[in-house]
Formats: structure tokens, sequence, C-alpha cells
């Protein structure tokens, strides 16, 4: 598969602080890659990297094959940042900013056309706001309002989704929505990076998962065991598995 997104030994400093040391992560198309790590481990700054948001000291990151420097095909990759919180004062309604996700879909045509009315109505329900549309987007609850950003992305049918803590302060129900919607978008050949600190009802989606401390991966590959009080016996993980580590069912059976 090709690779949709990648960084190869990249290396971010705020100042004189070194934030992420020689990170290398590649995601290909169809893959749903979740990044996990504490807080402050470097999360957020990988995935800005890798979409250019914040700059390399060191490194190379490219988007479709094409380094960053090059990429201007911006309409194909949806981005939600990490949410700002309650209160952020958009006097817009959730129709108008799902809508501007829109825009640079639209090419030349001054009014929306049908396509993009449709996309715009689809992505409004795929977070389960249609029945919100006509109200300001700033008198919704905090995990409404990163709903409404989810569906901004979607509704640019991006090839690329790049999510930051897209469930955090979302509750129970929305979470299964937004793994619903997460699930059609990658059933269309869609690829996901997400950072996440609890995967909740988005776990059996996610492939891959790169963990990050102290500004390092420290493990690209299958979603680690959730540990302490996280190891619920209800807590349904689809761990792939590394082909190593699968028994050899089909060996010595010729
Ligand atoms: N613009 C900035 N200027 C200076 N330091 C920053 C900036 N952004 C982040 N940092 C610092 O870089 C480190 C990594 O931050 P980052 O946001 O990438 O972590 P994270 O793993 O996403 O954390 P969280 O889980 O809390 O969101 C932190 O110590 C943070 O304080």
């Amino acid at each position: 598969m090709p690779v949709v997104l990648s960084v190869t030994n990249g290396v971010v400093t705020y100042g004189d602080r070194l934030v992420l040391l020689d990170v290398s992560v590649a995601v290909a198309k169809g893959e749903v890659v979740a990044v996990l790590g504490a807080n402050g481990s470097g999360k957020s700054t990988l995935i800005r990297a890798a979409l250019g948001l914040v700059p390399l000291s060191r490194g190379e990151a490219a988007l479709f094959g094409t380094p960053l420097r090059r990429f201007r095909d911006w309409r194909r990759v949806g981005y939600v940042p990490q949410r700002l919180g309650a209160g952020s004062g958009v006097p817009a309604t959730v129709r108008e900013v799902v809508a501007s996700g829109r825009l640079a879909r639209r090419g030349w045509a001054p009014f929306a056309r049908a396509a993009d009315r449709s996309a715009i109505q689809k992505a409004l329900d795929a977070v389960g706001l249609a029945d919100r549309a006509g109200d300001r987007a700033d008198t919704l609850s905090g995990g409404q309002q990163q709903r409404v950003l989810i569906a901004r992305a979607l509704a640019g049918e991006p090839d690329l989704l790049v999510l930051d803590e897209p469930t955090a302060g979302v509750d129970a129900t929305s979470q299964q929505a937004f793994a619903g919607a997460l699930g059609d978008f990658v059933g269309t050949g869609g690829t996901v990076l997400l950072v996440a600190h609890e995967l909740g009802p988005l776990a059996p989606l996610v492939n891959r998962a790169v963990v990050v401390h102290l500004g390092r991966i420290v493990h690209d590959g299958p979603v680690p065991e959730p540990a302490g009080h996280h190891a619920h016996p209800d807590h349904d993980h689809v761990h792939p598995h590394a082909p190593e580590t699968e028994p050899s069912l089909f060996k010595g059976t010729a």
C-alpha cells in the first residue's frame, strides 16, 4: 500500500528545548494509526510536524509521497486540532462551520452545489448533529463542538484524516457514533492518524499504535495491552499480531 504520511528522522525543537528526537513514522493507505503516550510526551507535536504546522529542524516529512515543501493538495487532508475548550465564541451556526470545511472542494463555483450540500449533510449526520445544524456552534457543549470540527473535516471528503484527541471529553454515545463515522471513512478507502489517551470504542478500528515517550517513539506495532484499571474484562480489543508472534498454524501440514 502506498505511504500516505511519513516523518523520517524528524527533530523538533521549541526554542532550545528538544521536543522530538529523531522520530520516524509512516502511515500507509487504509491504516488507522493511534499515537499514544503520556501528557507532554510529544504526540501533538508529532502530528503537527507531519502536517508542517511546526517546522522540523532536521529530518523529512511527506504527504502522499510528496515532500511537504512541495505538497499543495491540502484538500486531501482533514485536520482536527486538539479542542481548545468550551466558549470559543464562534458566532456561526453548526452548518456554517461544517460548510467551511467544504470550501477548498468548491473550486471556482461561487455557490454550494448539490455535491457540496450533500457532503455537508452527510458529515452532520455522521457525527449526529443534523438536528443542531441551525444552532450557534458556541452554544454547544465542548464535546459537541469537537464533533462539529470533525464534521467540518469530513465535509471536505479528505483522503487522510489527522485527529488530535477526537474523543477527549466526548460522552460514550457520541464516541460510539464517531467510531461508526470513522469506520465508514476507512471503509471508503480513507486513512487515519489520531492522537488518543484512551481508545475506547475506537479500539477495534485501530490497526497500529505508535507510543511516544519523552520525544521518542518507543513502540510501533500492535495496540499495547491495556494496563491496570483499563484491563477491564469486557475491554474488547481486537489486536493485530505481528507475524512473527502468530502461531505457525500452517507449518508442517504439507
Ligand atoms: N508552541 C510550543 N512552545 C513551547 N513548547 C511547547 C509548544 N507546544 C508544545 N510544547 C511543549 O512540548 C512538549 C510536547 O508537547 P505536545 O503537545 O506535543 O505533547 P502531547 O504528548 O501531545 O501532550 P498532551 O497529551 O498533554 O496533549 C510539552 O512539554 C509541551 O509543553
